[in-house]
């Protein structure tokens, strides 16, 4: 089959998926999801005018000109705690005590904190010893967010800071989408678990926690992990037990044309019908998307390298999908630190571990590392992908590409309005 080129194959790669309905979940579950539906402020934050000081509600004319020496003296008639209402409004001449929070008395409209007051000895007096102007240490009702306020669209992801927002509106629950399941099966007869003893010609099996790690990332709940020899039998029995309980299942290793690589062979036979199969990308050429059923199945070469990049190309677009959101990372352009050559019909990512500005105004330098495929390191506290786009060969050191950045992705609602 030949290899599609990488754009194309990550469009028809989403077909693979669809958003799973959206669900009201408690907030705190809806942690990390992302709203399926915008808010709009159902009440005015703050709900009523309210002191943002301990200290005392006046009316600001009243303390007018008064200082240390000439104090403006006003009887107390009430206290406000936060939670309570005034028993009664301010008539000249009157204080309220209040507390942080507590509703303001009628007829005041400012704030005396109390390091800037003291009662007489017998409490019935308050003497103020500055002068304020109307509003002073208030928060007014609504001054942050007016009923009605549009506050979050579609496909805002739900952080702590948001959950904050809604619970401080009175919400209990938030309408998202749920985690999509997912299942990592890795593949491959030299692998052994970690913490058992391996010879030299032996593998530690690392892509079913790193894949699942991934998908983590992603939103995802990881509720299964494989793991199988390179065996048709096998693998079939374990594909056949986990794709029905997963939303999204993916395997590692025995992708590619060796005689043991046996994972399309075997999706093949129990139905799966593929949207990707090779794609013009290295690291990751082998990648492949299919359905099987109602589950989407994306199949990552074995090389860890690879499978970290073909992941993050076709799994997590998936993961996302289901979450009813497309990720949009920010571009920039940056200059390469060095030459490189490559096969002139494939899509390169090279991974990007630091960005360096070196003062002269022009685009910052990407400092590239070495991209092996079957190498592990370089992808760790990467800044991002460059992008070094078919059609070419060669490189050269200073040249400036397009740099996928991984922080601070935008997210859009896949069905936009
Ligand atoms: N004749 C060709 N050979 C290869 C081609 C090709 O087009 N023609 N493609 C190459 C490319 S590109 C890649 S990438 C690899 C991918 O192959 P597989 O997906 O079949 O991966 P395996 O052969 O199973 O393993 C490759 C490598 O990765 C190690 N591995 C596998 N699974 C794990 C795991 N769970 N944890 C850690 N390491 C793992 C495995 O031991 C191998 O060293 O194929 C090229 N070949
Ligand atoms: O292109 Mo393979 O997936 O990296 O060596």
């Amino acid at each position: 089959m030949p290899l599609t080129p990488l754009p194309a194959a990550r469009l028809a790669a989403l077909d693979a998926i669809a958003p799973a309905a959206p669900a009201r979940l408690p907030l705190l579950e809806a942690h990390g999801r992302f709203l399926a539906a915008g808010i709009v402020a159902s009440r005015a934050l703050p709900g009523c005018d309210n002191s943002a000081m301990d200290g005392w509600a006046v009316r600001a004319e009243e303390t007018r000109g008064a200082n240390r020496d000439r104090p403006a003296r006003l009887r107390i008639v009430d206290t406000v705690y936060a939670g309570h209402l005034p028993r009664r409004a301010l008539h000249p001449g009157e204080a309220a005590r209040v507390f942080t929070g507590a509703p303001l008395s009628p007829g005041a409209d400012a704030v005396v904190r109390q390091e800037a007051a003291r009662p007489t000895d017998d409490g019935s007096h308050v003497d103020l010893f500055v002068s304020v102007e109307p509003g002073h240490d208030l928060r007014r009702a609504g001054e942050e967010v007016m009923p009605g306020t549009p506050l979050f669209a579609a496909g805002q992801r739900v952080d702590a800071t948001v959950l904050g927002v809604l619970a401080s509106l009175g919400e209990a629950t938030a309408l998202v989408r749920p985690a999509p399941r997912v299942a990592v099966v890795a593949t491959g007869d030299e692998l052994v678990p970690p913490g058992q003893p391996a010879q030299a010609h032996q593998v530690f099996e690392s892509n079913r926690l790193l894949v699942a790690a991934l998908a983590r990332e992603a939103g995802a709940d990881v509720t299964h992990l494989g793991r199988s020899r390179d065996d048709e039998a096998e693998l079939h029995a374990q594909l056949e037990t986990l794709a029905p309980q997963v939303d999204v299942l993916i395997t590692t290793g025995g992708a590619s044309v060796g005689d043991k690589d046996c994972v399309k062979r075997v999706l093949t036979r129990m139905g799966a019908r593929f949207l990707v199969d090779g794609v013009a990308l290295k690291p990751g050429k082998p990648v492949a998307v299919a359905r099987l059923g109602s589950t989407a199945v994306v199949v990552l070469p074995g090389n860890p390298g690879a499978a970290t990049v073909a992941f993050d190309q076709f799994a997590r677009p998936l993961l996302f999908k289901h979450q009813g959101v497309l990720e949009q990372r920010r571009v920039t352009r940056a200059r390469l630190s060095e030459a490189r050559h490559k096969q002139a019909g494939l899509t390169y990512l090279v991974t990007v571990a630091a960005l360096e500005a070196r003062g002269d105004g022009a685009e910052p330098w990407a400092r590239l590392r070495p991209q092996g495929a079957g190498q592990i390191l370089q992808n760790v506290a990467a800044r991002g992908w460059a992008v070094l786009p078919a059609g070419r060969a060669d490189f050269a050191e200073g040249e400036a590409v397009d740099v996928q950045l991984f922080e601070q992705p935008d997210f859009h609602p896949v069905e936009a309005p």
